[in-house]
């Protein structure tokens, strides 16, 4: 399956109806297949940002190109598990696709297999620690054939090595399967799993590049 989309954002400006302005000429590029990461103060509009990507929101100007096959991934997981157990779940997503029983156990199983969760395909969702159930929204994007990942401060309610092993596992499917990911993140130490930053303030990016950069700018000067 070709993997060609990155996410390229040019002058998005977004304003809630009544509202104040979130997003006042934002532009920024995640390269096809990088892992980048997207930090910022408290109401400056990055979960806005990700529901426009995602087109879950309309912007009043400016363009967004990515690929139509977008998964999310949400800061709470109870908020996107529906169903009772970790197959079923991962299975439900495939539902509009309308595939076979068998290509849909094989779908399940491949993205299963791809977060280390195999072994617990009968699970029920109530009884995974909050990583595991972070991964199988993962899965579920990557039963989809999703090509973009958008995860909207995916650790916050992790433990810290939970929060670490859940990044790592991101950046090795961005790596090994070619995804384009963004991940918001108010976490610091996760800038040493990512290709790059961008720091957002007032709804526009203020800085972007190399994540150690930014680390450092922010630790002398925290969000
Ligand atoms: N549904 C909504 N209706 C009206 N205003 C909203 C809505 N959702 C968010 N906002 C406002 O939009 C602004 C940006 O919010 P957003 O959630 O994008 O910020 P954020 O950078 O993700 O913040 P945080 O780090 O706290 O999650 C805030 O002022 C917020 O109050």
């Amino acid at each position: 399956m070709p993997r060609s989309f990155g996410i390229e954002v040019q002058d998005l400006c977004f304003r809630w109806y009544k509202g104040e302005t979130v997003l006042d000429g934002c532009s920024l590029t995640v390269p096809q297949g990088e892992f980048w990461m997207l930090l910022g103060t408290n109401g400056s509009g990055k979960s806005t940002l990700l529901k426009l990507l995602a087109n879950l929101l309309p912007p009043q100007s400016g363009s967004i190109r990515t690929s139509p096959h977008i998964g999310f991934v949400f800061q709470n997981p109870d908020h996107q598990l529906v169903m009772p157990t970790v197959g079923a779940d991962v299975a439900f997503g495939l539902v509009a696709e309308k595939l076979t029983l068998a290509q849909v156990h094989r779908r399940v199983e491949e993205a299963l297999d791809a977060v280390n969760l195999r072994s617990l395909i009968r699970r029920p969702i109530y009884a995974l620690s909050g990583g595991q159930k972070q991964r199988v929204a993962i899965a579920g994007a990557i039963a989809r054939h999703c090509d973009v990942l958008l995860l909207d401060e995916p650790t916050a309610l992790l433990d810290p090595d939970s929060q670490l092993d859940l990044v790592a596992q991101v950046q090795q499917l961005v790596k090994s399967r070619g995804l384009t990911a963004l991940w918001v993140t108010h976490r610091l130490d996760e800038l040493d799993y990512c290709d790059g930053a961008f720091l957002l303030e007032k709804g526009k990016v203020v800085d972007r590049g190399d994540p150690q950069r930014l680390k450092q700018r922010l630790m002398q000067v925290p969000l």
